[in-house]
C-alpha cells in the first residue's frame, strides 16, 4: 500500500506542534484543531448529550470512549458539521462547523458509522466522484491502494463483502487529503488482517500531520493509536489522558508474593513503598513477586461504572430536591 502525499511539508510550527501533542503538554487556541465546550444536544425532553469539553490538538490522534448511548455518534457528527447543536460553542479547524461553507468541509475527512450506500456503482467511480468534491484529490488508484482495493476498481459497491465495503468508506475520506479525520468505528466488522491495515492507515496519516478523532469500542485500538482519549458516559466527558495515564495509570495494581507457603496478594496504587516493605521483611529476592498493573479495560472499566454511580446519585438528589 502506498503512502497518500499532501502538497508542502510540515512547517517548523507543525512540528513543535506535534512534538508537544505528543508530550502532552499545554495547548494554545492555534494549535488546536477541535474545541468544544460546553456542547450540548437535546432531542425534546431527552439529553443526548448533557455538557462535552474537548480540546483536540492538532496533529494527535485522538480517541473517544464510551458506552453505548453514551453520545460519542451526535458530539461526533455535530462537530462534522452534520448535526444541530442545542447549546454550547464549538471550534473546528478555527470555524463553527454549524456555519462553515465548502472551503471548510474541503479540509475535513469522514467515515461514519452507517456505511456507505450506493449499490449500484462502481469503486473506482465513487471514489473518482467524491475526489471531484475537492480541489486536490488523490488519484483514484492511490486512494484504493490505501486500503486495499485496487484490484476491484470495477466492482459493483453491492457485491462487496462488509470488510470491504468499511474499507472502501475510508478511501472515501482520505481521498481529499484532509487535515482534520473523523473515524467513528472504522474497524467495526473488519477481520484481524484488514483491523491492522487500517490501523497502519491512521498511524501513516499521523505522521504525515493529518489529525485524527477516532471513536472506538476496541481498547486496544485506542492504546496502539490513540496518544490521548477522552471517556464519554452519561453526555459528559469523565475524563482525558493518554491511554496509559486513563484512571489513575497504576492505580489498581497488584503485588503477589509467596510467604509462609501461601501466595499473598495486596492492590495499592503505590508500587515502590510495597516492594521496600517485602524486601525489607523478605530480602532482595521476594519469593514468587508478581507485578499485575491494570489493563486499560479493568481501569476503563471502573471510570464507567463511577459514572454510573455518580449518575445515580445526582438521579437520588434531584428526586428528592423535586419532592
Ligand atoms: N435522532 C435521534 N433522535 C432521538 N434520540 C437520539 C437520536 N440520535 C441519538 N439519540 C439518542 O442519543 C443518545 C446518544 O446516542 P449516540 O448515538 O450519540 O451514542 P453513541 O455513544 O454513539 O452510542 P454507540 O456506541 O451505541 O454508537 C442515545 O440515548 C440515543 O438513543
Amino acid at each position: 500500500m502506498s503512502t497518500p502525499t499532501r502538497p508542502g511539508t510540515e512547517t517548523p510550527a507543525e512540528a513543535d506542534t506535534a512534538a508537544r501533542a505528543a508530550a502532552g503538554g499545554p495547548a494554545d487556541h492555534a494549535d488546536l484543531a477541535i474545541r468544544a465546550s460546553g456542547l450540548h444536544k437535546a432531542y425534546g425532553s431527552h439529553v443526548a448529550v448533557g455538557s462535552v469539553d474537548l480540546e483536540v490538538r492538532r496533529g494527535e490522534v485522538f480517541g473517544v470512549l464510551g458506552p453505548n448511548g453514551a453520545g460519542k455518534t451526535t458530539t461526533i457528527e455535530i462537530l462534522e458539521g452534520f448535526r444541530h447543536r442545542s447549546g454550547g460553542s464549538v471550534s473546528v479547524l478555527g470555524e463553527d462547523p454549524g456555519q462553515a461553507g465548502r472551503a471548510w468541509r474541503n479540509r475535513i475527512g469522514i467515515v461514519q458509522q452507517s456505511g456507505t450506500d450506493h449499490e449500484g456503482w462502481r469503486v473506482g467511480e465513487l471514489v473518482e466522484q467524491i475526489g471531484l468534491c475537492y480541489s486536490d484529490p488523490l488519484p483514484v488508484r492511490e486512494a484504493l491502494e490505501l486500503v486495499d482495493l485496487a484490484d476491484r476498481p470495477k466492482a459493483l459497491l453491492g457485491s462487496l463483502s462488509g470488510g470491504q465495503r468499511r474499507r472502501l468508506d475510508l478511501a472515501l475520506a482520505v481521498v481529499g487529503r484532509p487535515e482534520l479525520l473523523f473515524l467513528d468505528e472504522p474497524t467495526t466488522g473488519l477481520d484481524p488482517q484488514a483491523r491492522r491495515d487500517c490501523w497502519h492507515m491512521i498511524e501513516r496519516l499521523r505522521d504525515e500531520g493529518t489529525t485524527v478523532l477516532l471513536t472506538t469500542h476496541y481498547l486496544d485500538e485506542a492504546e496502539r493509536l490513540a496518544d490521548r482519549v477522552a471517556v464519554l458516559a452519561g453526555g459528559r466527558v469523565r475524563e482525558v489522558a493518554p491511554p496509559a495515564e486513563l484512571g489513575g495509570g497504576d492505580a489498581g495494581t497488584e503485588v503477589s508474593w509467596r510467604e509462609d507457603g501461601r501466595t499473598r496478594t495486596v492492590t495499592t496504587a503505590e508500587v515502590g513503598p510495597v516492594l521496600e516493605e517485602l524486601r525489607a521483611r523478605l530480602g532482595a529476592d521476594v519469593p514468587g513477586l508478581e507485578i499485575r498493573r491494570p489493563s486499560l479495560e479493568s481501569r476503563y472499566l471502573r471510570l464507567i461504572e463511577d459514572a454510573g454511580r455518580d449518575r445515580a446519585g445526582e438521579d437520588t438528589h434531584e428526586r428528592s430536591r423535586t419532592r
